[in-house]
C-alpha cells in the first residue's frame, strides 16, 4: 500500500512538530528513528489520521486522511507506546472481539475470528486472562492481535520493544518479521530495524535521512553524537 505525504506539515500552536514532508512509502518493512521529540510519533499519527496535517495532505492507498477519514483509518492499525492503555475490555478475548463489533458479523463469526487470531500469535492460552495481568511481551502480542483482527493493511508500532526484556524483545522481533502485513515501526531498538527495507531518520521535525538500515542508522548515530 502506498502512503503518500505531500508537503504535510504539523504545527502545535507556534511550534512546528513536523516540517513540510513530501514522501512516498511503499515498502513492506519501514523503520523510523530519531532523537526524542524529533517528530516520529507525529509523522506516524498522520498516517492513521490521529493527527491532521496543518498544511499539505497525507493519503493511504489513495484515501485522504482528512477527506476520507474513516476509510483511511480502517487501512491502518496502531500499537501505541503503552499498549495496555489501548485495551478496553478486561479479558483478552473480549478485547479482541470488541474490535469486531459493528461489522455485521454473527456471534459465531466473531468468536471464530477471535480464536483464529489468538492461535495465529500462539496466545490461545491467554484468551481468558485479564489484560492488566499480562506480562509486557504478552501485552504486545495481545495488542497486535486486537489490532490485526480487523484486517488493516498496515500496522504501525510505536516503540514495541521498549520496556521488554531480551527474551521478549526477541519474541516481538520475530513476530514483526513474520507479519504478512506492511509494517512501520518507530524504534530506539536499532537491532530491530536491521533487516528492514527502508529506514527514515527524523531530526528536529525534518526528514534527515532516508536510506538502507545500515546507512540510516549510521546517519542517526552521527546526529545523536553532535
Ligand atoms: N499534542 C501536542 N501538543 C503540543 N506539542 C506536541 C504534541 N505532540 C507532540 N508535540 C511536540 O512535537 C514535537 C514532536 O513530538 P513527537 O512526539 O512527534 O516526537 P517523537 O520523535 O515521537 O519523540 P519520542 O521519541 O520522545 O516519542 C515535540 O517537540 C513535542 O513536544
Amino acid at each position: 500500500m502506498d502512503i503518500v505525504f505531500t508537503a504535510a506539515t504539523v504545527a502545535y500552536g507556534a511550534r512546528i512538530a513536523l516540517q513540510p514532508l513530501t514522501l512516498t512509502l511503499s515498502e513492506r518493512r519501514i523503520g523510523v528513528v530519531g532523537l526524542n521529540g524529533s517528530g516520529k510519533t507525529t509523522m506516524a499519527r498522520l498516517i492513521n489520521g490521529l493527527v491532521k496535517p496543518t498544511a499539505g495532505t497525507v493519503t493511504v492507498d489513495g484515501l485522504d486522511t482528512v477527506a476520507d477519514e474513516a476509510a483511511a483509518r480502517g487501512k491502518t492499525g496502531f500499537i501505541f507506546q503503552n499498549p495496555q492503555h489501548q485495551m478496553i475490555l478486561p479479558i483478552l478475548a473480549e478485547d479482541i472481539a470488541f474490535g469486531l463489533k459493528n461489522r455485521k458479523l454473527s456471534k459465531a463469526e466473531i468468536a471464530g475470528k477471535t480464536d483464529a487470531i489468538l492461535s495465529r500469535f500462539g496466545i490461545s492460552h491467554l484468551a481468558r486472562r485479564r489484560v492488566h495481568e499480562l506480562s509486557g511481551g504478552e501485552t504486545q502480542l495481545g495488542a497486535i492481535a486486537s489490532v490485526l483482527v480487523t484486517g488493516p493493511d498496515l500496522l504501525i508500532l510505536d516503540e514495541p520493544t521498549n520496556q521488554l526484556d531480551l527474551k521478549n524483545r526477541g519474541l516481538i522481533e520475530r513476530t514483526i518479521a513474520g507479519l504478512p502485513e506492511q509494517v512501520l515501526v518507530i524504534s530506539h531498538d536499532l537491532a530491530l530495524l536491521e533487516d528492514f527495507d527502508r529506514v527514515l531518520v527524523f531530526h528536529e521535525g525534518r526528514l534527515a535521512a532516508d536510506d538502507t538500515p545500515s546507512n540510516a542508522i549510521a546517519a542517526y548515530r552521527n546526529l545523536a553524537s553532535c
